[in-house]
């Protein structure tokens, strides 16, 4: 009885709330279509006061056009409570500007500066839409929120969970790659909002079989130029063709699109363009300080490194174009150990590392994070000090991205980009943009020479060098396919002395740079490759290993699905280049060695790897202003010459020793087969540790006739198996000839 009662209640009850929420509804669509911005107005023309704050009952229809608080626009009171509980009571400009238009159901055209709220204006009309049509979770998916990468869509899920804390709607996060997303499938056709990436949505649309957007009410683009642009104009064509034409559209971004063709790809109907900032003075946050400095390419390491030893109380996220790049200065900075921990974010870590390193880089006050441009955009890194541009960006809107990532909301911060002399022209175009940017000369006292370590790093271990020689190839590549031959010109860079500064001891040579430098028409097949794009980023496919949780959790916080993911990316990071030239090349390419480059230098490190004298010892009394600032007026081509000099002299000793070295090891390995076809030292055991050895090779995947490069005449595809043979080569000198023949002797006498 008392069990039939307490139903009744809970019936009651929920009956009640559906007549309130219906009530909120009807009041809410009043005050809508009463209070609605004229179509092509823009809010920020009209001003409320604040006071009027909470609209009474007997202000049910109070005006909203003007709003500059949350409270003062016509929200449910669901979402409400989350921004409150979220601490968001004032409007920024572009969520002044774009919420009273967006939550009329109109499309939309944002575009205002990095880390001015972009997000919430989005998402707010997203899901006061589904609340006021009441959704419910037999409704299917209501809205799409598209993101280019994974850790923004990551993030935009973030900020969606605490808008939606107090709804009923289920969101989910879909980010994988293109393997094991069967676990979804059963439960993605559940979720009212979905926060994904092209590439994953358009797996979904293809494999799911019963996943079905035909009721889609809201379709949102972040970053919409980024994913109208070429590298994903596939995915989302094949994406749009399975939406519903009736629905809204919200497009933000900092550089928007305006083309009349990317909107209609779209169907955008009379969209409003509110772009808040386009009349402003500057198109950069305004507490951006911002600074540009001509840095020769050879140069840039030296300079990075000085940075880094200069600011190692910052928070600094440094962008280079490919994750060869990224990997390389890494792993060597990490091995001289600049006192500021390091990472790297870049398209070929498995998913779970990239999280791993996303949220540490937000969470540390002190730290350093080497990124390629997957960071570049959207990215809400709290507190970030300094951005610095190792390499020059592909274009005046991908700058506006990078450095925004610091200065966000209402903070400031500072940027520094090192373009060398051929790339001056992108100061022009910079300023043209109405971006404020000083140009200043960096502190030659205060820069530390660390192709010298390298060198030496290189030289002891191949895997580094293996990379520092792909790390050269990728920047190659990458500025010999952008567009702007005025700014990108390969044959304005100095090769050999920017191979040298990288610490390479030989200048790899680049196959596609044979026929002649700098035309694209002479060099083909190069548009496509993956190595030279930092936004092509593409995940490893192939990987069998990492796999990783996601996470669809229903707005309130529970989890509603966890499935295994594949750590390979979709196409997020597509190359942003032409079809038409999307010849893809082969992955082993050609690399040859140039004689007449100038040499490296032998380096000595102490126990635990520092470079003696220790590199710390330079960075002594060095500010920020001083690096940045200070110009004693060294010339510096004289030093570099007689650096170059210096190093070439030693190199040409080393290499001496290394041919010595190469000889005996021949010798060695010819006297071992020798031993090997004489099946009698076995039975004596003569052999025993040879047999290791050619354990050791067959488990290194080592042919058992091994190729040597004494010349200069190696091709890239070669390199795999000369550094292996490198690290293999610890083996072989661990046991030279004479070794082996005192050894053979010993055992003799043992077994005597
Ligand atoms: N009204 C607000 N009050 C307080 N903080 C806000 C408000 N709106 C946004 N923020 C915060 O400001 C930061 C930047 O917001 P958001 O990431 O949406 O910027 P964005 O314009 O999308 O930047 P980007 O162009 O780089 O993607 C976030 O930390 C966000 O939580």
């Amino acid at each position: 009885m008392e069990k039939r009662d307490g139903k009744r209640k809970f019936q009651r009850g929920r009956k009640d709330g559906r007549m309130a929420e219906a009530e909120e509804i009807a009041q809410l669509e009043a005050r809508l279509s009463a209070g609605a911005p004229a179509p092509g107005s823009n809010p920020l023309a009209h001003s409320l006061p604040l006071q009027n704050q909470q609209p009474s009952d007997g202000a049910a229809l109070a005006p909203f056009v003007g709003a500059k608080l949350f409270q003062q626009l016509p929200l449910s009171e669901r979402t409400k409570r989350g921004l409150t509980e979220a601490k968001f009571t004032h409007m920024t400009a572009i969520q002044r500007a774009a919420l009273p238009h967006g939550l009329c159901g109109r499309d939309v055209l944002g575009a205002a500066k990095t880390g001015s709220g972009k997000t919430l204006a989005f998402l707010i009309p997203a899901v006061e839409k589904l609340f006021r049509m009441q959704w419910g979770a037999m409704d299917g998916v209501g809205a799409l929120i598209i993101s280019p990468t994974r850790e923004l869509a990551v993030q935009i899920f973030e900020e969606l969970r605490k808008v939606g804390k107090h709804h009923s709607l289920s969101g989910g996060l879909l980010i994988g790659g293109r393997k094991d997303v069967d676990s979804e499938k059963g439960r993605v056709n559940k979720l009212n909002i979905l926060v994904c990436t092209p590439g994953r949505l358009l797996q979904h649309m293809d494999e799911t079989p019963n996943f079905d957007c035909s009721q889609l009410q809201v379709l949102v683009l972040d970053e919409a130029d980024r994913i109208l642009d070429m590298g994903f104009a596939n995915t989302l064509n094949a994406i749009v063709t399975q939406l519903p034409k009736q629905r809204q559209t919200l497009l933000f971004s900092a550089t928007q699109t305006k083309s009349v063709k990317d909107l209609a790809r779209l169907s955008l109907k009379d969209p409003e363009y509110l772009a808040v900032h386009a009349e402003s003075a500057v198109a950069t946050p305004a507490r951006l300080q911002q600074t540009a400095m001509i840095v020769p390419l050879n140069e840039k390491m030296d300079t990075l490194w000085s940075f880094i030893k200069t600011h190692l109380q910052s928070k600094t996220l440094v962008f280079l174009s490919s994750c060869k790049q990224v990997k390389f200065v890494l792993e060597s900075f990490k091995r001289l150990r600049p006192g500021v921990p390091l990472k790297c974010l870049h398209g070929r870590m498995k998913q779970t590392q990239r999280m791993v390193v996303f949220f540490k880089f937000c969470e540390e006050k002190h730290s350093v994070l080497f990124a390629t441009d997957i960071a570049a955009r959207g990215l809400d890194f709290p507190a970030v000090d300094w951005v610095v541009q190792v390499d020059c960006p592909e274009d005046v809107p991908s700058y506006i991205h990078r450095v925004g990532r610091t200065a966000r909301y209402t903070s400031g911060g500072r940027s520094v980009i090192f373009l060398s002399p051929s790339e001056a022209k992108m100061i022009e175009e910079l300023q043209a943009a109405k971006i404020p940017i000083k140009v200043i000369k960096p502190n030659r006292d205060k820069i530390q020479a660390v192709s010298g370590p390298l060198a030496g790093l290189l030289s002891k271990d191949p895997d580094l060098k293996y990379m520092a020689q792909r790390a050269f190839i990728t920047y190659i590549r990458s500025i010999h396919i952008r567009g702007d031959k005025e700014i990108f010109d390969v044959t304005k860079l100095p090769l050999d002395e920017y191979s040298l500064s990288l610490g390479l001891p030989t200048t790899p040579r680049i196959r596609f740079l044979k026929k002649g430098m700098g035309t694209v028409s002479e060099n083909v097949k190069l548009k496509h490759d993956d190595d030279a794009h930092t936004e092509n980023d593409k995940d490893s496919d192939q990987s069998p290993f990492g796999t990783d949780e996601k996470v669809s959790v229903d707005l309130h916080g529970e989890k509603l699905l966890t499935k295994k993911r594949p750590v390979k990316e979709e196409n997020e990071q597509e190359p942003k280049v032409e079809d038409s030239l999307g010849t893809r090349i082969n992955k082993k390419k050609k690399l040859k060695i140039n004689p007449n480059r100038p040499a490296g230098k032998r380096f000595v490190f102490d126990d635990e790897g520092n470079a003696l004298p220790p590199l710390a010892a330079f960075s002594k009394g060095s500010s920020d202003e001083e690096l940045l600032t200070k110009d004693p007026g060294v010339s510096l081509k004289e030093a570099a010459q007689e650096r170059y000099q210096r190093l070439k002299l030693e190199m040409q000793k080393r290499d001496k020793e290394d041919k010595l070295l190469e000889k005996r090891r021949l010798q060695d390995k010819r006297n071992k087969k020798k031993q090997r076809s004489r099946p009698s030292e076995n039975e004596n055991g003569l052999n025993a540790e040879e047999d290791d050895l050619s354990n050791e090779r067959l488990q290194s995947g080592l042919p058992a006739q091994k190729k040597y490069f004494a010349d200069d005449s190696f091709d890239e595809s070669d390199l795999e198996v000369e550094d292996r043979e490198a690290k293999t080569n610890v083996h072989v000198h661990s046991l030279s000839l004479s070794a082996q023949e005192s050894l053979a002797l010993r055992m003799l006498n043992f077994k005597s």
